[in-house]
């Protein structure tokens, strides 16, 4: 399983957080990655944790004001990027535009959808992974795996079909290690979180649970 830690824009202090991923991942030997905002990508990537972006522009160098370019976090430090989440929705030619810049960059790509169907219309655009997350359970404390597992096994079907290459993740609430193994249980190769860790008083211990039962 593979843990991707999104910071979104809450005020957690992006280091603490890094050092506790890059120490638990050494110590578990579970991949774990943090989203931090751009801003912080560099300073993140410098504890040596795995470093990813939460979106980057379908743009490449020129006139565009206000854009996250794939080269830019890439040269940075990020190794990968999440693109589109259900708290920024993207049009489907502007998430196959920053694949593609994303591909071009050398970065791993995860694509956020919201349910079975998107997921296999993310596939189609040949990301590393898409990431399935029914919205109304997205920073909640009843986990996907628990609350809508059908959700899970649905996706998985769904990316299988379109492109088995394309690996399904699944997030909105997971917390605790119990949940992570409920949602390998249902077919999800990662897990994409956020507050569970990011609001969490102490993210290391929050760390450890997750890859308790891993
Ligand atoms: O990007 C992360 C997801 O939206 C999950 O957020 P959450 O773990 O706070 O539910």
């Amino acid at each position: 399983m593979f843990i991707l830690v999104n910071l979104k824009a809450y005020p957690c202090d992006p280091i603490e957080v890094a050092t506790a991923a890059r120490d638990v991942a050494e110590s578990s030997g579970v991949r774990i990655a943090v989203a931090p905002q751009a801003a912080d990508l560099s300073r993140v990537a410098e504890t040596d944790v795995e470093t990813w972006a939460q979106h980057v522009s379908s743009n490449g160098h020129g006139s565009y004001t206000g854009s996250t370019l794939a080269e830019a976090v890439a040269d940075n430090g990020a190794a990968g990027t999440l693109i589109n989440h259900s708290e920024n929705r993207r049009k489907l030619a502007d998430i196959d535009g920053s694949v593609t810049a994303a591909e071009r960059a050398g970065l791993e790509t995860i694509v956020c959808a919201n349910n079975p169907t998107q997921t296999g219309a993310a596939a189609a655009l040949g990301p590393d992974a898409v990431a399935v997350e029914p919205p109304e359970l997205i920073g909640g404390d009843v986990s996907v795996s628990t609350a809508d597992p059908g959700i899970v096994e649905d996706a998985v079907a769904a990316a299988a079909a379109v492109d088995p290459d394309v690996e399904v993740f699944c997030g909105a609430g997971v917390s605790t290690g119990e949940d992570v193994a409920a949602a390998a249980d249902l077919g999800a190769s990662g897990i994409l979180l956020a507050s569970g860790v990011a609001k969490a008083d102490d993210p290391e211990a929050a760390l450890v649970d997750l890859v308790s039962e891993i």
